[in-house]
């Protein structure tokens, strides 16, 4: 089952292509991460997936309804783009009881959702003194209301401390276990690493990959990094490592290269060649900001780094 399943999504504002037509599947009950730098697309995704805009090309389905028809399914979602609207004046609790109304849904799920957000004990303070992490929090709280079965947060993490972050991650699991899909976007892609089971990797209106967690490892493959002995002797063998047809990096004084794991023997005698003793040689797993990498500069070799 996909509960998004999207085709040739483009759009277009006035010479520049904000999505080049991108391909969105997402699985019912995944928490999928929308993840890219700024500017790749990740707002204008949501938006049109909202019916807040519309595509100049693209078609699909979102809960089995036709895109071009919002109406049908977005009373099934639940959404955070940007910040939320709340007025400042009135509680967290009068704002979520606001929207229920406009909503028509039961007052009851206003302590539900301020329960399940951990802004009970905050509830009854006007909003205008509520930190950023706390009206995204209000805001998450507003998206439950209506209990949606697809959930489209757009950068929900933004301004919340670690202990927020950690009550949102806890939430969106929960919410997924019951079968809730959950579409998440964010900049800061670590952040989304251990949360989400699906990935789709904007970049620049093009997706650069769409897959799980074992398709990102197989697309990317792993990581060999490596620390010499001497840390003046890094240029040199990072100009080794190039030498060989391999692209690799400098990172807080460890040289990295995506390599095939048995690629490990080889790195260290191309070190021992050049005179170079290694301290540390491991395989391991990229990170999602290092997968991107990867993948961006496969992409376009000359300008990822600048993305
Ligand atoms: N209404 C608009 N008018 C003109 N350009 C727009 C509009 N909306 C988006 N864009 C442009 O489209 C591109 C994609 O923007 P979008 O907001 O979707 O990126 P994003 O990935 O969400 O970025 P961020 O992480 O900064 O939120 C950007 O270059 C942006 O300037």
């Amino acid at each position: 089952m996909t509960a998004i399943d999207i085709h040739g999504l483009r759009r277009t504002y006035g010479t520049h292509t904000a999505l080049r037509g991108i391909d969105l599947t997402v699985p019912a009950g995944s928490l999928t991460a929308l993840v890219g730098p700024n500017g790749s697309g990740k707002t204008t995704t949501m938006r049109l997936l909202l019916g807040l805009d519309r595509p100049d090309a693209g078609s699909g389905t979102v809960l089995g309804e036709p895109l071009e028809r919002p109406a049908r399914y977005l009373p099934r979602v639940g959404a955070l783009i940007e910040q939320p609207a709340l007025y400042r004046r009135l509680t967290g609790r009068a704002n979520l009881r606001v929207l229920a109304e406009l909503g028509a849904t039961d007052r009851r799920r206003v302590d539900e959702v301020l329960e399940l957000t951990g802004m009970s004990p905050y509830a009854d303070r006007p909003v205008a003194g509520y930190s950023l992490g706390m009206r995204q929090r209000i805001g998450v709280a507003g998206a439950l209301l209506t209990e949606p079965r697809l959930l489209i947060l757009d950068e929900p993490t933004n301004g919340l401390d670690p202990v927020g972050t950690a009550q949102l991650r806890t939430l969106l699991t929960t919410l997924a276990a019951d079968g809730v899909t959950v579409l998440i976007s964010s900049h800061q892609l670590n952040e989304l690493d251990t949360l989400c089971d699906h990935f789709v990797f904007l970049d620049r209106g093009r997706v650069l990959f769409a897959g799980d967690r074992a398709g990102l490892t197989a697309a990317q493959g792993p990581l060999i990094e490596a620390v010499p002995e001497r840390s003046g002797d890094l240029p040199a063998l990072l100009r080794a490592v190039e030498a060989t047809g391999r692209t690799a990096h400098e990172a807080d004084g460890l040289l990295l290269t995506a390599a095939p794991a048995d690629w490990a023997p080889a790195l260290n005698r191309i070190a021992a060649e050049h005179g170079i003793t290694l301290a540390h040689l491991a395989v391991r797993r990229p990170s999602l900001e290092e997968a991107f990498f990867t993948l961006a500069e496969r992409h376009n070799p000359r300008t990822a780094k600048a993305a």
